[in-house]
């Protein structure tokens, strides 16, 4: 049994060439890709210029000597290798499962080419059945989360060992269940619009590369035309 993870990272990786402006995702698949970069970076002498999307993948990038920039320096972004946690058959995204989503955004809007890798089960028809994640600024949250009730969704305050999750930006996530949701760009437009919220877990029209990892060892790449 292959690891889907790991061969839709290193996969993912093998697009990266010498001199490019790299952004690094967060998260359990994107883990494997920065490892590969690490690996080339040390074996193939690659000089890259790599800008991190959480704190966790800069600590990462760091122990394996991938050299990390500020935005002083980076103002647009070769590739960004990052993971999913649902992408739609239109290639949109449904991210922030590990809390990364807005410098995960922030960094997708500035990247030419923007690669995500899953492993099938993430794969689906439409979005919706995992979590949306909202990132919203703790004051007047729970204001913010009655007009995000308001839309018809069930929603629950993140927490990690029992305590409130707090964004490497110092703000909660409320994770909003919506079962389905049939218009992604609209629900995005419609959340980006109350008051609090900074930022959603949507990502549409952003991919333009999808890898998906396969248990038999089959990697699939599909390249978004539309
Ligand atoms: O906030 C986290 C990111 O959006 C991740 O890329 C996403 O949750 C997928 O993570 P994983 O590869 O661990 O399933």
């Amino acid at each position: 049994m292959n690891n889907p993870k790991k061969i839709a990272g290193e996969k993912a990786a093998s697009f990266i060439k010498d001199g490019m402006t790299v952004g690094l995702g967060t998260g359990s698949t994107a883990f494997f890709a920065i490892h590969k970069i690490g690996a080339r970076v040390k074996e193939e002498g690659l000089k890259l210029k790599c800008i991190a999307t959480s704190i966790e993948s800069e600590n990462l990038a760091k122990e394996l000597n991938i050299p990390i920039f500020g935005f002083e320096e980076i103002k647009e972004i070769d590739i960004t290798i990052d993971g999913a946690d649902e992408v739609d058959k239109n290639f949109n995204l449904i991210k922030g499962g590990g809390g990364a989503l807005l410098r995960e955004k922030i960094i997708a809007y500035i990247t030419k080419h923007y690669i995500i890798i899953v492993d099938e089960t993430k794969h689906v028809e439409s979005l919706g059945k995992f979590h949306l994640p909202v990132e919203v600024v703790q004051f007047g949250w729970q204001r913010t989360f009655d007009h995000l009730q308001n839309l018809g969704c069930e929603i629950k305050l993140r927490e990690k060992n029992k305590e409130v999750f707090i964004t490497d930006n110092g703000n909660y996530i409320l994770d909003c269940n919506f079962k389905k949701i049939e218009n992604p760009e609209s629900l995005q437009t419609t959340i980006h619009n109350i008051p609090g919220v900074v930022e959603c877990g949507l990502f549409i029209n952003r991919t333009n590369t999808l890898i998906i990892g396969k248990p038999s060892g089959e990697i699939e790449v599909l390249e978004n035309k539309g």
